[in-house]
């Protein structure tokens, strides 16, 4: 009998900021994930890579700045760069819990690249702010080299930061190897980042300058390989809304009809829970008996038994 598959997508929280960070975090998630087959789920994971895409692109600008022979990287490069970087830290921490366990599970991760519009609108209004914070000058020379700034005050500073597009997924290149290697049996680690965004050009994927919502390639990942469950793993436990009264009030389990109404009544926050609900709804309503769960790193096994996390169905 086919296995059920659950898409495991993983939010900042399982990654941290700086390296050790990363390093140690990830166990965190690694046990998450070895519940998961240790329950007998094909289980295919996907993640965030905001900072470290940040942080990537950060150090090699400014490598380029003190060498003028290393040109700075393009975005499309530092995506790769953070597959390969978390990919490496994931799989390490899967592997070894799987083997504390005593489970023999090859892990590995796929460089995936998403095909995107070059008319999707939002090249025109970019929404994913990264890097380093920047002076007034060197804002004007990002603008003057075609790219977008946005001022910024914050607990971590003030400034002028990169701003760029976040297109929406179209079709990820490499599934046919991610099929593959579940079929085999193996845990993969695929799109990370919602994927190098790279627009077609005739025989040349072409690296666009953007970086993919990684909920809504969560959403595309778990479709293209019919999955049962698509799980966020994130640092709330549940999602939660303020209703009209402005009290908190905690989702649990939610029809995609409660949660498109939801959506529609403007709810959500755009960046944030918006893109986790509206991906859940583009993955539950594109097929039968399907569903998405919300909920924290620390209640992932809970959250698949459906006993906490909002969950849309
Ligand atoms: N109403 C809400 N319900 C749950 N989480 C919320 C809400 N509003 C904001 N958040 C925050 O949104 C974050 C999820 O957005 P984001 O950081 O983009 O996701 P990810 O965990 O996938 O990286 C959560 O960590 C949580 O702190
Ligand atoms: N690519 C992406 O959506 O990353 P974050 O979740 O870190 O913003």
């Amino acid at each position: 009998m086919e296995k059920d598959k659950v898409v495991v997508a993983l939010g900042r929280s399982a990654f941290g900021n700086t390296l050790p960070e990363q390093k140690k975090k990830v166990s965190l998630a690694a046990k998450a994930i070895a519940d998961l087959v240790a329950e007998n789920y094909e289980v295919i994971i996907t993640h965030s890579n905001g900072p470290q895409v940040g942080m990537i692109q950060t150090a090699l600008t400014e490598f380029s700045r003190i060498d003028p022979e290393f040109t700075a990287a393009p975005m499309s490069v530092c995506s790769a760069m953070s597959q390969g970087y978390i990919g490496y830290d994931l799989q390490n921490a899967i592997r070894t819990e799987l083997l504390n366990r005593g489970i023999f599970k090859p892990v590995s991760t796929i460089i995936t690249q998403v095909k995107v519009d070059p008319f999707d609108p939002a090249f025109d209004a970019p929404t994913k702010v990264i890097g380093r914070f920047m002076t007034k000058n060197e804002a004007e020379i990002e603008e003057h080299k075609g790219n977008y700034v946005v001022y910024e005050e914050s607990n971590a500073g003030k400034g002028y930061r990169r701003i760029i597009a976040s297109p929406y997924p179209i079709d990820i290149y490499e599934i046919d190897a991610v099929k593959a290697l579940v079929d085999a049996g193996q845990i993969v680690i695929a799109a990370g980042g919602g994927g190098i965004p790279v627009l077609e050009q005739g025989t040349v994927l072409k690296g666009a300058s953007a970086i993919i919502e990684k909920d809504y390639t969560a959403a595309k990942l778990a479709d293209m390989l019919n999955a049962s469950t698509l799980l966020f793993l994130t640092s709330a436990q549940k999602l939660s809304i303020e209703d009209e009264s402005g009290a908190k009030k905690e989702l649990g389990l939610l029809s995609s009809s409660d949660a498109a109404e939801l959506v529609d009544k403007g709810y959500f926050n755009k960046t944030t829970t918006l893109p986790k609900v509206q991906s859940a709804l583009n993955f539950v309503q594109a097929g039968e008996g399907r569903r998405a769960v919300i909920t924290s790193l620390e209640n992932a096994k809970d959250g698949m038994h459906e006993r906490t996390g909002t969950i849309i169905c």
